[in-house]
């Protein structure tokens, strides 16, 4: 990864406001070699199918699309180990992370050594359509910023219990696509789906909401059309 893409990150900026870009990665800049790739955030609790699910969607999207994927891990490269053993994608296509801290401070915090993974993948592949950024799992809290991700997912699971959508959180209630994972386990935990389902759309306001079995359905469809979807709305198309 390189440790110096040319210019200087200030001290203390804040990611999260749109209007303050010391990275120079707003739109404008990125366009300026005429394109970027798309980047999809996948964050959620720790289990929930992060990983699970980054792997469904190369396996869904890796043949229509030049995509490639970062990992964030506090101490391993463990979920980039898992993906390139799995055979998803091409090994150089999955960059890792160490956030040597809790996942949100690479996500949201002081997002550049994520940047600097996509900028490396992007030059990698010049033709790069689709990077999937998935964070190390967290707490209800942790949302990507928006400067480091175009969409972002939010992953939850059944066997964290029916009241998880019901308690919110910015993940929850604010990502762009909120996946009720797991559902295959729903009657071993005892855990309502209708619930979930409903206070899930209660809480979003509108906002879409997929539930799923990476078991029964392991290249997520739903998630992987509606991925395609997105990818057609950024690009003006459809
Ligand atoms: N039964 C069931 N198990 C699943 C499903 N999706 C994922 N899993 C399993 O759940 C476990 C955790 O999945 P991961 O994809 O590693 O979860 P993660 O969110 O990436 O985990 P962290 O990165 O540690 O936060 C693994 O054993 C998966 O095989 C599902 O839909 N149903």
């Amino acid at each position: 990864m390189p440790a110096d893409h040319g210019h200087v990150h200030p001290v203390n900026f804040d990611p999260t406001d749109a209007g303050h870009d010391p990275h120079g990665h707003d739109q404008a800049h990125a366009h300026d070699h005429g394109r970027r790739a798309v980047r999809l955030g996948i964050g959620g609790p720790v289990g929930s199918g992060k990983t699970a699910l980054t792997a469904a969607l190369c396996r869904a999207l890796g043949d229509e699309l030049d995509l490639a994927v970062v990992t964030n891990d506090i101490y391993t490269t463990e979920d980039a180990d898992f993906l390139r053993a799995a055979g998803v994608l091409d090994t150089e296509r999955i960059e890792a992370v160490q956030t040597g801290a809790c996942p949100h401070t690479a996500i949201r915090d002081d997002i550049t050594a994520n940047l600097d993974a996509v900028e490396l993948l992007e030059h990698r592949f010049p033709g790069l359509e689709l990077v999937i950024i998935e964070s190390g799992g967290d707490n209800l809290t942790a949302v990507f910023s928006r400067g480091l991700v175009d969409r972002q997912v939010f992953v939850v699971d059944v066997a964290g219990g029916d009241k998880v959508p019901r308690k919110g959180g910015p993940g929850v209630t604010t990502a762009d696509l909120l996946v009720i994972n797991k559902t295959d386990l729903a009657p071993l935990v005892g855990a309502d789906l209708g619930v979930m389902t409903s206070d899930a759309h209660r809480v979003r306001g509108g906002l879409p909401v997929v539930s799923q079995s990476l078991v029964d359905t392991p290249d997520a469809p739903a998630v992987a059309e509606w991925v395609r979807a997105q990818l057609r709305a950024l690009a003006g198309v459809g």
